[in-house]
């Protein structure tokens, strides 16, 4: 029993190494820092979507903005694309690959962005969300890990964690999550840091 949970957790220090270890990957986070506080400062909207456990990243990111981090100040404009009245009206009338599709059609204006989350990089809905938000100068931002996927090519900054297991992508893409609202606090509200 020991020998898998020390694994476990020996893989997941493994894969933060080997992230942190490409400057890529630094310099990726450090441009998406920076579109976010763009998009806030010119009055414009982040959002984010994903599937599964990326949904909840997805909405996890989406209420620290809009909520709180680490300390009280004004909310930030930000929407995780996870309500279920739309997800079962669309999934029903318009299949599920429209989901996140119709929730950048609806909100999606130039000068926004949209963090798109799969470990995958593959999935139709997500990569739907994306093209819709290229369509209407929405900047995107892609957490993704495996190689990539379709999404690599597709959005404008693709932040790839290199690990073939979907939890464990997900574990550094949660790191990366806070770090992104840390970078955009330190910015914003520099009293707190
Ligand atoms: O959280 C987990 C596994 O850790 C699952 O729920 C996982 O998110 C789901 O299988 C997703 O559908 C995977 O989608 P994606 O990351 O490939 O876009
Ligand atoms: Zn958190």
């Amino acid at each position: 029993m020991s020998t898998f949970i020390l694994e476990a957790l020996n893989d997941a220090k493994n894969t933060l190494e080997k992230f942190i270890s490409n400057e890529t990957n630094i310099a990726a986070m450090e441009k998406s820092i920076k579109v976010f506080i763009e998009t806030l400062n010119n009055g414009g909207r982040i959002y984010s979507c994903g599937n599964g456990g990326s949904m909840c990243d997805s909405m996890h990111f989406a209420e620290e903005l809009t909520g709180r981090y680490r300390k009280d100040r004004r909310a930030l404009a930000a929407m995780s694309f996870s309500d279920p009245s739309h997800m079962s009206c669309v999934g029903n009338d318009f299949g599920y690959d429209a989901i996140f599709q119709k929730m950048v059609e609806a909100f999606g204006q130039k000068g926004d962005s949209l963090l798109a989350i799969s470990t995958s990089g593959n999935s139709p809905n997500v990569i739907n969300a994306v093209n819709e938000a290229k369509a209407r100068g929405v900047t995107t931002i892609g957490l993704l890990g495996k190689d990539g996927g379709k999404l690599k090519d597709m959005v404008d900054i693709p932040i790839i964690v290199e690990s073939k297991l979907t939890d464990r992508i997900q574990e550094i893409h949660i790191k990366i999550i806070h770090n992104f609202i840390e970078g955009i606090e330190r910015e914003l509200f520099p009293e707190h840091y």
